[in-house]
């Protein structure tokens, strides 16, 4: 479809906006280590994005440690450490610049993200005033499928009265199930995915409307949206 005319904006926020994956590769790696297993990039692939359950229990059953860890023990262990990490979390390049200059020109923008409200609170500790400027937070736990099931991206549309068309819409995204997410839900989505992730598995943008090194290469205009001054 084209010219492309957006809308609404909606942001995934962690690794997207927020710097916390790596906060969540620390702590993995060091609980997994003590099962003598290694966290690598390709079974993080499988995890980010997810709600914490469902990542929990991807990485058990990947790394079988049925008998040995159960997802609900993997994430006592990993909640423990998140929760000292969390309250220090920073934004990622080109995150403020970009919900700063949508909102200064009335585009509606929200969030949607896997994260639980807990988390979430945690997480903006720092950025309280910044995460004030979206419509609204659709946060994992008001949502019963998570990511790549489309529910996160058309609950976060469906706030909006009248809901926008899909098709107006532009997610940001970092984890392919977010991507995944995205296209489910007939909205547009530019990735800005992990480098690591990409080495990995370079189809793993594969659908992705357009891929960025980071938000701070995104030009509005061909979206319909204001340029940067
Ligand atoms: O990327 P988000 O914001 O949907 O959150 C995902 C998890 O909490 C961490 O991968
Ligand atoms: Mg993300």
């Amino acid at each position: 479809m084209s010219p492309k005319q957006i809308s609404h904006v909606i942001f995934d926020m962690d690794g997207l906006l927020l710097d916390t994956e790596n906060f969540y590769t620390i702590v993995q790696k060091r609980i997994l280590a003590k099962y003598n297993r290694d966290f690598t990039w390709e079974l993080k692939s499988k995890m980010m994005g997810q709600k914490a359950l469902a990542a929990a229990q991807i990485a058990v059953k990947e790394l079988q440690l049925e008998g040995q860890l159960t997802a609900e023990d993997f994430l006592r262990q990993r909640e423990e450490q998140l929760d000292a990490l969390f309250p220090t979390t920073q934004l990622l390049p080109g995150a403020e610049r970009l919900v700063r200059h949508l909102k200064q020109h009335n585009i509606p923008i929200c969030v949607a993200t896997s994260s639980h409200s807990r988390h979430f609170d945690s997480k903006t500790t720092l950025h309280k005033q910044l995460f004030s400027l979206f419509d609204h937070i659709v946060t994992g736990d008001q949502i019963v499928r998570g990511k790549p099931a489309p529910d996160a991206f058309l609950t976060a549309a469906g706030q909006y009265k009248p809901a926008p068309d899909p098709q107006k819409c532009l997610v940001f995204e970092d984890a392919p199930v977010g991507m995944q997410a995205a296209k489910a839900a007939g909205m547009w989505c530019v990735m800005v995915p992990a480098q690591e992730l990409v080495k990995l598995d370079g189809s793993c943008t594969k659908g992705a409307d357009l891929v960025l090194g980071s938000l701070l290469e995104f030009d509005p205009t061909p979206w319909g949206l204001p340029p940067f001054p």
